[in-house]
C-alpha cells in the first residue's frame, strides 16, 4: 500500500511483535492443549467415545500448529468450511503476492504480525470445528469466567457507584453530569488492562478499586479526547427531536471485567439521556483469548442479574432489560475476526461499513481494534490519527485502548521520544492509555 509505513512483523527480532510470535502465542497454544486434556472427562460423558476422540484429534491439529509456528513454516490455507474460510483463504494470497524474497511463501516470522496474530486464533477455531461433537466448545471459556469471577469486589463496587449516581442523576448540573462521564470513560478505558492475551492467558483481574484509582491513573493517560466526546454528544442531546435517536456504538473487547465497565458506561449514557440506543458488537468465533462473544455477553449478564448482591443484581435485572426493549442491541459480524485492517471494511464488508455510518458515535474499545484501525504499522508518533486512519471514516470514532503493542499515533512532538528514552516498554505493558478522537470538532 502506497504511502503507509511497514508493517509491525516478527522479523523484527527482539520487537513486542517477535518475542510475541516466539514466546506468548506458543505459551497461548500450549494452554488450549491443556484445556482440551482437562475436560476429556467432561467430553466423555456428554459424548462417549466419540468425544474422547474427538478431543484427541482437536490436540493433535493443535500440536501440528504449534509446530509450524515454532519451525516458522509457511502459512498454510484453511481448508475446513466457514463462513470467512474463501476470504480468509483470499487474504492468504494477497499477503503471498506481497512478498518478493526468500521463497515466496508468508511465514510466522516473516510476515505482517497482525496477520499472522489473527490467523493463529482462526486456526484454533479450525482446530475445533474440525472436531466434532465437541466443535462448540470455546476453549477460552473458562479464563474468561475466571477473570469474572476474581473481578468479584471491584463489579460490585462499580455497580454500586452506578446505581448511586443514578438515583441523583436529574439534579446533576451540565458540569457534575459531565464528570461523571468522564468517570465512566475512564473506568472502560482501564478495564481494557485485563485482557488475557497479553499474559499468554494467565489470570489478569481487577482486584483493586478503580473509582478511587481514577485520580492517581490520570497521568498515565497520553492522548485525552474525551471533551470532544461530550460536546458531541451534548450537542446531539440538546438538538434531538423528541423522537429522534442517538445512537452510541461499542465495538466491544474483552470479557469479564472489561466488559462490565462497558455495560456500565452504556447504561450511563442511557439514564444520562446522552444517548438513547447503544449497539454492541462481539466477536463470532473465541478470539484473542479474553474477546466477547454473544455467549460471554449473555452469560455475563446472566451472572450479574443473579448476584448476591442488591445493586449488582438490579444492574444485571436493567441491562437484560434495555436488550428486550431494544435500547441494546448485540450484533456480530465475521469481519471483527479477520486479519483486515479497518480502512478495508468498505470493500470487505460493506454491509457493517453502510451499518457503522448511521452511528452518531463509535466506541471502539482495546489493543487490538487499535492495531487495526491504523494498520498495526510503524507510524511516527505524531501522525495525526486521522491520517493513519486510511481513509476509515464511517461517523466519529474514539479508540480507547490502553497501549499493548509498539504502535502509537497522534503524540506531541517529542513525547514517544522522550517516553522512549525514560520507560522502553511504555508500550507495550498497559500501563498507559489514550482516547483518541477522529470526528468533526
Ligand atoms: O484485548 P486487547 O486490548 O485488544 O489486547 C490484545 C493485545 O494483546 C496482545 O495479543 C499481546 O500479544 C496484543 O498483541 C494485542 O494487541
Ligand atoms: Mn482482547
Amino acid at each position: 500500500m502506497a504511502g503507509v509505513p511497514a508493517s509491525l512483523s516478527g522479523r523484527d527480532v527482539g520487537s513486542f511483535a517477535y518475542l510475541t510470535v516466539k514466546d506468548r502465542i506458543p505459551q497461548i497454544l500450549t494452554k488450549v492443549i491443556d484445556t482440551l486434556h482437562r475436560h476429556k472427562s467432561e467430553f466423555f460423558e456428554k459424548h462417549g467415545e466419540e468425544g474422547v476422540e474427538a478431543e484427541k484429534k482437536a490436540i493433535s491439529l493443535l500440536s501440528k500448529l504449534r509446530n509450524e509456528l515454532q519451525t516458522d513454516k509457511p502459512i498454510i490455507p484453511l481448508v475446513e468450511k466457514f463462513v470467512d474460510t474463501d476470504i480468509w483463504n483470499q487474504y492468504l494470497e494477497y499477503q503471498q503476492s506481497l512478498i518478493n524474497e526468500s521463497d515466496g511463501k508468508s511465514r510466522w516470522f516473516y510476515s505482517p504480525w497482525l496477520f499472522v496474530e489473527c490467523y493463529m486464533y482462526r486456526r484454533i477455531h479450525e482446530a475445533i470445528i474440525q472436531s466434532p461433537p465437541i466443535n462448540y466448545f470455546d476453549v477460552f471459556k473458562e479464563s474468561k469466567e475466571q477473570n469474572f469471577y476474581e473481578s468479584q469486589e471491584s463489579i460490585i463496587a462499580l455497580c454500586t457507584h452506578l446505581q448511586q449516581l443514578i438515583t441523583t442523576i436529574e439534579d446533576l448540573d451540565e458540569n457534575q453530569l459531565k464528570d461523571e462521564f468522564f468517570k465512566l470513560l475512564q473506568i472502560s478505558l482501564w478495564g481494557n488492562k485485563c485482557d488475557l492475551s497479553l499474559s499468554g492467558g494467565e489470570s489478569r483481574s481487577q482486584k483493586t478499586d478503580v473509582v478511587n484509582s481514577l485520580e492517581n491513573l490520570k497521568p498515565f493517560i497520553l492522548v485525552n479526547d474525551v471533551e470532544h466526546l461530550w460536546s458531541l454528544l451534548r450537542n446531539c442531546k440538546k438538538t434531538r427531536e423528541k423522537a429522534s435517536v442517538i445512537s452510541v456504538y461499542i465495538v466491544l473487547d474483552n470479557s469479564g471485567f472489561e466488559l462490565v465497565t462497558d455495560l456500565i458506561l452504556a447504561n450511563f449514557l442511557l439514564s444520562s439521556k446522552l444517548a438513547t440506543e447503544v449497539h454492541f458488537y462481539g466477536k463470532m468465533i473465541p478470539w484473542f483469548v479474553s474477546d466477547t462473544t454473544i455467549h460471554d455477553f449473555n452469560w455475563l449478564i446472566e451472572q450479574v442479574k443473579h448476584a448476591n448482591h442488591k445493586w449488582m443484581s438490579k444492574c444485571g435485572a436493567d441491562w437484560e432489560d434495555y436488550i428486550k426493549m431494544g435500547k441494546w442491541v448485540y450484533h456480530d459480524h465475521i469481519f471483527w475476526t479477520l486479519p483486515h485492517e479497518y480502512c478495508a471494511m468498505p470493500q470487505v464488508a460493506p454491509d457493517l461499513y453502510a451499518e457503522l455510518q448511521k452511528a452518531h458515535l463509535i466506541l471502539f474499545k482495546g489493543d487490538l481494534n487499535y492495531r487495526k484501525l491504523t494498520g498495526d504499522r510503524k507510524w511516527e508518533f505524531s501522525v495525526p490519527f486521522h491520517q493513519a486512519l486510511n481513509g476509515f471514516h464511517p461517523a466519529p470514532l474514539c479508540a480507547i485502548r490502553t497501549l499493548k503493542a509498539e504502535t502509537q499515533v497522534g503524540l506531541q512532538p517529542g513525547q514517544g521520544e522522550q517516553l522512549m528514552a525514560s520507560e522502553p516498554s511504555w508500550w507495550t505493558t498497559g500501563k498507559y492509555g489514550i482516547f483518541q478522537y477522529d470526528g468533526p470538532l
